[in-house]
């Protein structure tokens, strides 16, 4: 027996979703990469199963590509928030996750507003393997005299980033080297999500991300959320931006009063399918 799902995105960042509120939904490491292949599978950047939860409408479990399970993924939330949404005919639903819940709501032209909480920003919290300032951590890629990325932010949105500052946005083989060697650094424990800003303007970003176990992707959410933080903690844009990605743009605004860092952005249903497990 097959298992139907959804083939969504968010920007372009995109998800096999499975509804598992009524019947539990358990691949394998093995199984969840199988589904992620673009050449023999359904292909996508993460898998997403919908589970039942006691404190939220939904919790919702996040596979990466590579088959390992994280914590949360910002532009799943947005396509969850809208089946939930559109199911239950309400316009707010709270989504729990591994990284912490989220409320999602409609916003204008079909899109789709998530509060992301509040950035993590102490050292252990990212997590990084030794003490430093997260504004601008001691790693650099390069010559050491002549280092072509230096000091990036690090910040956790529940799952872990780090973020560089570039003065052009970067290629797709740069992104592609240089984020594959950082992703598995040691000052990471956890492995990291690697993103590059180019900022265009003080409310305005340029954003390519590798991400932890998927690698090049169109969008990241949660990349994003930590790009527009790492961006305002130095001075390089305010705490509301447009940041554009491969896949199309978000709106990521740092909540001057709660702290929170909301994410506003584009869903997509691509098409249906029968998953054969
Ligand atoms: N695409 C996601 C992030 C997915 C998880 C990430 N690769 C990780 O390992 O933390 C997003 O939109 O946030």
């Amino acid at each position: 027996m097959g298992r139907p799902f959804l083939k969504m995105n968010g920007a372009g960042n995109d998800f096999v979703v499975v509804n598992a509120l009524e019947t539990p939904f358990a691949p394998t490491a093995e199984q969840a990469r199988a589904i992620a292949d673009r050449t023999t599978g359904e292909g996508c950047d993460q898998l997403i199963a919908i589970e039942p939860s006691g404190t939220a409408d939904a919790f919702m479990r996040v596979w990466n590509a590579d088959g390992s399970m994280v914590e949360t993924c910002g532009n799943a939330l947005r396509c969850v928030g809208w089946v939930l949404m559109e199911s239950t005919g309400k316009d707010r639903v709270l989504i729990d996750t591994a990284g912490g819940p989220t409320v999602a709501t409609r916003a204008e032209d079909g899109q789709v507003r998530v509060d992301m909480g509040a950035p993590r920003l102490h050292w252990t919290e990212v997590p990084l393997a030794e003490e430093m300032d997260t504004r601008g951590i001691e790693l650099q890629v390069g010559p050491i005299d002549a280092p072509l990325l230096h000091t990036p932010g690090a910040v956790s949105m529940g799952n872990p980033h780090v973020v560089f500052f570039v003065s052009e946005t970067p290629d797709d083989g740069f992104v592609r080297g240089s984020g594959s060697l950082i992703e598995h650094h040691p000052l990471f424990p956890e492995g990291v999500n690697v993103g590059f800003v180019h900022a265009l303007a003080p409310d305005h970003i340029r954003l390519r991300v590798w991400e932890r176990g998927a690698g090049l992707t169109k969008a990241c959410g949660t990349g994003a959320c930590a790009a527009l933080v790492a961006s305002a903690r130095r001075g390089v844009t305010d705490r509301h931006a447009t940041v554009d990605v491969d896949g199309g743009r978000l709106r990521i605004d740092w909540d001057e009063d709660t702290g929170h860092v909301f994410m506003t952005g584009p869903i997509e249903v691509e098409r249906t399918g029968v998953l054969a497990l």
